[in-house]
């Protein structure tokens, strides 16, 4: 089952945000503006060195030597303790990690009308604008997010693939490609991790749907009064997140009830945890909120991709980490349903996850 538009939606005004700089004026429009208790100000942020976890991929190569299993360990703490972490020597080429950043911020300074051919229609998760607005008093993330859905190849969207700049596709296609191949093999540690057969995600998984996201915020003069991205979990297996170099930091995760910033660290890419791996592992590996906050002084850039199962799998906690004292705490579903869930609810914590977890 694939998840359907929703017609008619009044999402009300939504302003550019990249439009509203250019006016240079400090006030910020009330539907930015966050009610006291969401602003990021107002909640407390640690910014410590002692960050989320690191873990070296090409410790990972060569398995079953004790490089390996310290690493693979080190893979497990992360994804129980944090839901996140940061990949150093990923495998993925740089020049395509660059090329990729240059062509999202050559789309995103495009004139509005460019970027307006295709658009983000309201109730819909792919072009330009804002997702997940369903109603006319609901609040925005001053940022700019332009999404396709990339495989399997039917859910694509052709008449939103830009033809400026002109490499789009090229380069989208290249460095979907890497991306495809580094979620796989990163899924297969990740099912060492549990104790799982290598190719147990990637069986289950069918023809994988992979989706892209980019997201571009820009500088705003009121970062204490607006979000970058609302809070949300990922509803994918695994999410991997770039950041342009030189961006401002604006990444943080919800941790022991305190927001965390992450640090970047150079060439390495954040990966999370989505919510299919929380349900699988039966919780053990955490889907993590997260949101993004704005900026005074840099803009910020993130691609975002998103990897998750076929629409047509039936997922459910796996009976091998099912044990007397760890029943099943979510239900057996369709992940097709869950994403036109997913996609038909604002984004709101970690509440998508309660369609599908037992009381
Ligand atoms: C914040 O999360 C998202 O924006 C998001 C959207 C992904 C999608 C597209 C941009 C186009 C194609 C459909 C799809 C829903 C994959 C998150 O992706 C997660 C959410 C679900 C569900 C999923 O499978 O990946
Ligand atoms: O830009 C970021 O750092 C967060 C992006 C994100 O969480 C998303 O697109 O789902
Ligand atoms: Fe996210």
């Amino acid at each position: 089952m694939s998840p359907v538009p929703i017609s008619s939606v009044k999402v009300g005004k939504i302003d550019d945000v990249q439009e509203l700089r250019k006016t240079k004026t400090s006030s910020i429009p009330e539907r930015f503006v966050r009610d006291s208790t969401e602003r990021p100000a107002l909640c407390p942020v640690i910014t410590t060195n002692n960050n989320i976890p690191v873990i070296d991929i090409s410790k990972l190569l060569k398995p079953n030597n004790d490089e390996f299993h310290y690493e693979i360990m080190k893979l497990s703490a992360a994804c129980e303790e944090w839901g996140f972490f940061q990949v150093i020597n990923h495998g993925i080429d740089l020049a395509v990690v660059e090329n990729i950043e240059k062509m999202a911020m050559e789309f995103f300074m495009l004139p509005l009308e460019e970027k307006q051919k295709y658009p983000m229609i309201p109730g819909t998760v792919q072009g330009y604008g804002q997702a997940f607005i369903f109603s006319e008093d609901q609040k925005l993330d001053w940022c700019n997010m332009f999404a396709l859905a990339l495989e399997p190849h039917h859910m694509r969207n052709l008449k939103l693939w830009p033809t400026k700049p002109s490499n789009f596709s090229e380069t989208l296609e290249e460095y979907s490609r890497e991306v495809r191949k580094f979620c796989k093999n990163l899924l297969k540690y990740i099912a060492k991790s549990l104790g799982l057969n290598a190719n147990l995600f990637e069986d289950m998984f069918g023809v994988a749907v992979q989706a892209v996201r980019m997201n571009y915020y820009p500088v705003c003069p009121r970062p204490d009064l607006v979000l970058g991205l609302s809070p949300h979990s990922d509803g994918s297996a695994l999410t991997v997140l770039q950041q342009r170099k030189g961006s401002s930091v604006g990444l943080q995760i919800l941790k022991d009830n305190k927001w965390v910033s992450v640090q970047p660290i150079p060439d390495a890419l954040v990966i999370n945890i989505g919510d299919t791996i929380e349900v699988l592992s039966n919780g053990r590996y955490k889907s993590v909120e997260h949101r993004a906050v704005a900026n005074k002084e840099k803009d910020r850039l993130s691609i975002v991709t998103f990897y998750a199962p076929s629409y047509e799998i039936e997922l459910a906690p796996l009976p091998e980490l099912i044990y007397e004292k760890n029943p099943p705490k979510y239900r057996r579903y369709n992940h097709g349903e869950y994403s036109k869930h997913y996609i038909t609810n604002k984004l709101q914590g970690k509440k998508t996850l309660e369609f599908v977890k037992l009381k």
